[in-house]
């Protein structure tokens, strides 16, 4: 059992290496825009040389499972030499697997992500809560008999997401602000912030024009449009919880997003890039500056 909380080595990390996450996606797009084959040995020099150049420098990395996966049993043998290597280069390792499942199956989930005698544990992995928040307590249980942590799907940064996150319930609260009080319900009196996130996209509830962030997705070929002005005020003041906000860079999320999105609860932001940071390779300089330059940005922006 690792000796903190999963809130509280959060808390650590973000002190001390600054609020940041890299992503690692072995994205068919990026091997080739770094001179590598869609396959595993491209897959694994690019994960290899993202691990080497950043893993050292940030609070989180967060492979995203899905493009490990598509290499089969190589994929998933390359995935946790990634989370080994990061680990012992100090970050967190937070695995994008957004699982959810029910029972037993939801209990195997947790013991193959967050039970430290599993070859594939992280620190952490996102859960997606629409099978009911309730249906994620195995994933929880594990995350605190091991000081592991979960962050769970609230308002995420695709624009369909919406439909669903954003409908009202009979209470009169959306349903992605009910997954918000039920994960800070869980996190009440934890110090210095309890282990159960959230996840809230940059580009969710946007105060700018949509022409804007459809000028910024247009580089990367992003066609949909983020859900706009007005449509949610989500309260964040009783989660205590550290909160993941993926959409950064690629997605047309940018460091104002911070405040604008969560307001006073940015101070527990941990702002997510995965290709905007790899795109800058394959040479290290460009991966460490890239990495940098975005974390300076996130942390003026926050006022951390
Ligand atoms: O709401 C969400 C939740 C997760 N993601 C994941 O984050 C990265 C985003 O990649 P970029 O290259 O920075 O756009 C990817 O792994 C997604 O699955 C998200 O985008 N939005």
């Amino acid at each position: 059992m690792a000796d903190l909380t999963f809130g509280a080595r959060t808390a650590r990390a973000l002190a001390k290496r600054g609020p940041l996450c890299v992503g690692i996606d072995p994205h068919a797009q990026l091997l080739r825009a770094w001179g590598l084959d869609d396959d595993i040995a491209g897959a694994e020099r690019f994960c290899l040389t993202m691990v080497e150049a950043i893993a050292g420098e940030v609070a989180f990395i967060k492979p995203q499972s899905a493009f490990f996966e598509r290499f089969g049993s190589a994929g998933i043998a390359l995935l946790e030499r990634v989370v080994t290597e990061s680990r012992q280069a100090g970050a967190l390792v937070l695995l994008d697997v957004k699982r959810g499942d029910i029972g037993s199956t939801m209990r195997a989930y947790a013991q193959a992500y967050l039970d430290p005698a599993s070859p594939l544990a992280v620190d952490a992995v996102t859960a997606s809560p629409y099978l009911g928040v309730g249906s994620l307590e195995p994933l929880f249980d594990m995350a605190q008999a091991h000081d592991r942590g979960v962050f769970v799907l609230a308002l995420t940064s695709n624009a369909e997401g919406a439909q669903v996150q954003k409908a009202r319930r009979k209470d009169g609260r959306t349903v992605g602000q009910a997954v918000i009080d039920e994960i800070g319900g869980l996190n009440a009196d934890a110090e210095p912030m309890g282990s159960l996130g959230v996840v809230i996209g940059a580009t969710i509830t946007g105060c700018r024009e949509e022409s804007e962030l459809a000028g910024r997705q247009k580089t990367y070929g992003i066609t949909h449009t983020a859900q706009t002005t007005g449509e949610t005020a989500h309260e964040l003041s009783r989660l205590n919880g550290p909160i993941l906000v993926p959409g950064m860079g690629a997605q047309g999320g940018q460091p104002s997003d911070l405040r604008r999105v969560l307001g006073a609860a940015a101070g527990a932001a941990i702002p997510s890039y995965s290709r905007e940071i790899a795109r800058q390779g394959p040479a290290l300089p460009g991966l460490r500056q890239a990495a940098a330059t975005a974390m300076e940005a996130c942390r003026k922006a926050i006022g951390r």
